[in-house]
């Protein structure tokens, strides 16, 4: 995955002036910067969800990308059951796998018989994330996951995360997520991007700070 020389600008507010950023296979790469960095922009031009002004994004044949974002919620079907999306994303599955799944993002009993629309916000993400994980792409493009997420769904998400071997670029605010799941790290900063070769407890070391905004 390489960006080359990205530009971006929403209006008259520029938010990257020639990026250049490349992301390597197993490579998992937390991306920090203060509010309005521009932090999700980048998540969306690498998912292709945005498409820069000048530049290119390049990614390699064999990407398969997975991309969560908080509007990944929405395209849940409401009247549909969280059992009825996971069958309807993976027909071929079988009921017993997908009830384990089920089982393992905290749906349990009949609670698979819940339609979308009544799923709370953290129901709605880890079905979301169940969807993502059960067949995963060998990208993962993850924005603020653990936003909606109780304690215990979250530990989940990063055990299911660590094993995980694929690529990763991901945007959290939590210390946890940062420290178990990353080994680069990306800053933006006013003045461009700085780049760190190791994970997110090296980062914090060496530069003896923590990642701006950080909630726990
Ligand atoms: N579609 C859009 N139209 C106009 N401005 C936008 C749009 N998307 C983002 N912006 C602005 O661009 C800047 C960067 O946004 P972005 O969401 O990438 O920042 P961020 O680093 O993820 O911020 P946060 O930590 O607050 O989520 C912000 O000032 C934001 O208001």
């Amino acid at each position: 995955m390489t960006l080359k020389n990205v530009h971006k600008s929403y209006g008259s507010r520029s938010i990257y002036e020639g990026l250049d950023f490349q992301v390597r296979r197993r490579e998992r790469w937390c991306v920090m910067g203060i509010n309005g960095a521009g932090k999700s922009t980048l998540l969306k031009l690498v998912a292709g969800a945005s498409e820069p002004d000048n530049g290119t994004v390049a990614r390699g044949p064999s990407v398969r990308m997975g991309y969560f974002a908080q509007h990944a919620m929405e395209v849940l079907e409401g009247e549909r059951t969280v059992f009825q999306t996971l069958e309807g994303a993976f027909p071929q599955a079988g009921q017993a796998p997908l009830r384990a799944l089920a089982g393992c993002f905290g749906f349990s009993g009949d609670e698979i018989e819940k339609k979308c629309r009544v799923l709370s916000g953290g129901e709605k993400a880890r079905l979301v994330m169940a969807l993502m994980l059960f067949d995963p792409p060998n990208l993962l493009v993850l924005d603020e996951p653990t936003n909606h997420l109780d304690i215990a769904t979250k530990e989940m998400l990063i055990t299911a995360l660590s094993q995980y071997e694929g690529t990763m670029l991901f945007v959290s605010h939590d210390r946890h997520f940062l420290a178990a799941l990353s080994n680069r790290v990306l800053e933006l900063t006013p003045e461009g991007i700085h780049t760190y070769g190791g994970g997110y407890t090296e980062y914090v070391e060496r530069t003896g700070r923590e990642a701006p905004g950080l909630r726990s």
